[in-house]
């Protein structure tokens, strides 16, 4: 199965939000990724709620929704009510991560965690059989345009096998500077989910931009 393409809203025109939503809908990408930064978890803020009620209200695609935000267990209920069809926490912001997994799954939405670039991909052992997706950070979450992480190819491969052993149909997502440079090695690494904001939304043909993401092949 091909892997899927999330374009990331952060680095979308605010100003022209709908086209920019409709632009995604219209192309091949797979999902709307969103993230939520609070100013404390990460050194920046994005938007809450009613940014990710109006996304909802125009996509046409499922809402990736990625909470980079310290306690997220307060606001699962909310970005659930606001729209989000997965919800991701971080690893390095829960205490009971099992707990808000559950919390995620009760809610009827996708079940993901995210791990910083510093985080070992083997802290993921006892939780992989109950999630349905992991986003590997191959920047440090807060900014869209950093440059990718190389060591990130070796954390996908690592997943891959803890996958391939305790959950095979788990999403490997990955998160920050993904371009058609990295993003065909990163597929034959194992990852099935591509993020891109940048890449995507300063090409000069963002829909054929998504469209040569979707065919790379590992
Ligand atoms: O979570 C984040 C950044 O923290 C990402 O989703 C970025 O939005 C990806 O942007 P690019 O690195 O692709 O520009």
């Amino acid at each position: 199965m091909s892997h899927k393409v999330a374009p990331s809203v952060l680095s979308a025109d605010f100003a022209n939000l709908q086209r920019d939503v409709e632009m995604i809908n219209n192309s091949a990408a797979d999902w709307f990724h969103v993230d939520i930064m609070d100013g404390h978890f990460v050194p920046n803020i994005s938007f809450g709620f009613p940014v990710v009620k109006a996304i909802k209200k125009w996509a046409t695609k499922p809402l990736d929704v990625h909470l980079m935000i310290t306690d997220p267990d307060r606001y699962l209920k909310d970005f659930k009510d606001a729209g989000a069809d997965h919800i991701t926490v971080h690893l390095e912001a829960c205490v009971h991560l099992h707990r808000t997994i559950q919390a995620i799954k009760a809610l009827g939405c996708l079940a993901g965690v995210a791990i910083n670039p510093h985080t070992p991909v083997a802290l993921l052992a006892d939780i992989v059989a109950d999630i349905d997706l992991v986003i590997i950070m191959s920047v440090n979450p807060g900014f869209g345009g950093q440059a990718f992480i190389e060591h990130t190819y070796k954390k996908v491969a690592e997943l891959k096998a803890l996958a391939d052993e305790y959950n095979p149909d788990m999403i490997i997502e990955i998160d920050g500077g993904v371009t058609l440079d990295n993003a065909a090695k990163l597929v034959a690494a194992g990852a099935t989910s591509l993020i891109a904001g940048n890449f995507v939304f300063n090409a000069e043909d963002q829909v054929g931009t998504i469209a040569a993401l979707k065919k790379v092949t590992g």
